[in-house]
């Protein structure tokens, strides 16, 4: 008898090994460790050393493959070094020596994902950024103090402050009490197409921040009940400083992270404008929520509690304002370590009206399924027709099974455990590759193939798939706390475009890339015509 410690190192049970690991491991590979002693086991888990993976050179151990020129690794195409090095190793690799960061071990497979996931337990750790953690904790410590949020925080800081907004922002019902706000800046984003659109009606090479401003507003709609007016005809200057500064703070994320972490001696010209860049973030968005708080306060009791915006709601239960000033600027700020939610709800949707253009048969069932439901181009979207859209929710989840805005998750072992049959020692990151595993076609048939069709109930394609291996939102304790928005927001504007546009696309395939989020790389040049002409 044993006692097993999970991911972060508490004791869960006292078990004979053999029964534990059969529990983790359904491969048939350990089954017949089930008859013999624990020693067995001891011979069967191999040993850290032997996980496989890119050896690392003395003193530049596997940075130097991120060297322009001389390494093989791209930074903007980490998916395709993801998918060699799961060719080359199989479905467990070790990545080491990636200068001022612990080890990672890549999994890609998904009983394995899945087995760390289940024993997750109460305190799970996602790998942090370390530049960011450095703001929240060092730099800016005086203005985070202990309550910083849930980005880059663990521990019970980060569940004391998890407990308090999981109900407000988690429960599908409290997402539809936002329909109606949610419609209305989907609405004046299909006025600015109309806007910006050319004579051909196809829109500029900037769709994409337009895609940004759409995502911003519809945010400070739930988030703060604000309207920013990004999509006015001449927004306020902030609004266009806060995108910029999120664009600059993602370019240099993946130069601090991955390349030789010079920051950490002294303050490198990117280390300093990413400084700059979260600086502002939190400066525009504070004044923001100072507005919501101003709003609240004048007006007092007289307001109705279901129009309350998240941040007001959390006042009103918490009667805490910092509490809900920092989860209000989390939720701008959504570091995930390299995302920002805005940013990842509008790659996610631009991604999927491009995946749309490209192919008109999956349009034409959406505009099909949209005119029974919304039969007249002035039916209002309601929570009740919504339920009914399977089809455009399906082409959501196959976009985001092909080309996941993150495209991996992970988690920190806190304490030695067993992972993938290796023993893994505390403080190494585990990656969940779920780009590469969905992508594959042992875990998707006909992986490579936009079929939305997959994910409709009693599909015979739907039945085979693993849970684990598509996993957007990730899972668990510290899944997305913004799930539930961002489906509802992406669903209620595709349904608002679908319902009036036939979206298409005229020029070259556009290839995908990591900017930091896995997202088209080129410009939009979708084109948006009306379906009534
Ligand atoms: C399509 C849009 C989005 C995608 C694909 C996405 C994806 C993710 C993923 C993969 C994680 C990590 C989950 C894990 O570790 O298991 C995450 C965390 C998080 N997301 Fe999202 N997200 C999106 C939109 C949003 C929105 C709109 C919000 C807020 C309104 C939000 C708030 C958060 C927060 C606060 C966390 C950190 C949770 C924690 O660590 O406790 N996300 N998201």
């Amino acid at each position: 008898m044993r006692a097993i410690r999970n991911l972060n190192g508490t004791k869960t049970a006292k078990i004979c090994l053999p029964v534990f690991y059969r529990a983790v491991h359904n491969s048939a590979k350990y089954e017949s460790i089930l008859t013999g002693s624990c020693e067995t086991l001891n011979a069967v888990v191999q040993p850290y050393g032997s996980i496989p993976g890119p050896k690392p050179l003395p003193l530049l151990g596997n940075t130097w493959r991120f060297i322009p020129y001389i390494g093989d690794f791209q930074i903007d195409h980490i998916d395709k070094v993801s998918m060699r090095l799961y060719k080359k190793y199989g479905k467990v690799v070790k990545m080491e020596g990636l200068l001022g960061r612990p080890d990672m071990v890549f999994l890609f497979d998904p009983v394995e994902v899945e087995n760390v996931f289940r024993r997750e337990d109460s305190l799970p750790l996602r790998p942090s950024m370390p530049s960011l953690s450095y703001y929240k904790h060092v730099l800016r410590k005086d203005f985070f103090g202990d309550l910083a949020g849930v980005i880059s925080v663990h521990g019970e800081n980060w569940q004391k402050f998890r407990s308090k907004v999981n109900q407000i922002m988690l429960q599908p019902r409290s997402a539809k009490m936002y329909t109606d706000a949610i419609s209305s800046t989907a609405q004046q984003f299909l006025d600015r197409i109309d806007q910006i659109k050319d004579s051909k009606c196809q829109v500029p090479d900037d769709f994409l921040n337009e895609i940004h401003k759409w995502s911003l507003e519809s945010l400070a709609r739930i988030a703060l009940d604000v309207r920013m007016g990004c999509l006015d005809d001449h927004p306020p200057e902030d609004t266009q400083k806060l995108i910029d500064a999120i664009n600059t703070f993602f370019l240099n994320v993946p130069v601090l992270e991955l390349k030789i972490p010079f920051w950490r001696l002294f303050n490198t010209s990117t280390f300093k404008q990413y400084i700059e860049a979260l600086d502002s973030i939190r400066e525009i968005c504070l004044k923001y929520i100072n507005i919501s708080m101003e709003n609240l306060k004048k007006n007092g009791g007289c307001i109705d509690r279901h129009q309350l915006s998240v941040m007001q709601k959390v006042l009103d239960k918490e009667q805490d304002a910092k509490l809900a000033s920092i989860l209000a600027l989390d939720m701008f700020l959504v570091g995930v370590d390299t995302l920002t939610i805005f940013e990842n709800t509008s790659n996610s949707v631009a991604s999927i009206l491009y995946q749309l253009a490209i192919h008109p048969e999956k349009q034409e069932k959406i505009h099909q399924e949209l005119n029974s439901i919304l039969p007249n181009s002035d039916t209002e979207i309601t929570n009740e027709n919504m339920e009914q859209m399977s089809y455009l929710k399906a082409c959501i989840k196959e976009t985001l099974r092909m080309y996941p805005v993150v495209i991996g998750n992970g988690r920190e072992t806190t304490a030695d455990c067993i992972i993938g049959g290796y023993h893994v020692p505390k403080g190494v990151q585990i990656v969940f590759q779920h780009y590469v595993m969905s992508n594959e076609e042992e875990y998707f048939k006909n992986s490579n193939q936009f079929l939305p069709e997959r994910w409709l109930k009693n599909n015979c394609l739907n039945r085979q798939a693993h849970p684990f291996v598509s996993l957007p939102f990730g899972y668990g304790k510290r899944m997305c706390l913004g799930k539930r928005f961002a489906e509802l927001e992406m669903l209620i504007l595709l349904a608002k475009i679908f319902q009036k546009y036939e979206v298409k696309y005229h020029h070259e395939a556009l290839d995908y890339f990591i900017h930091p989020m896995y997202t088209p790389k080129g410009p939009l040049k979708l084109t948006f015509s009306s379906k009534n002409k």
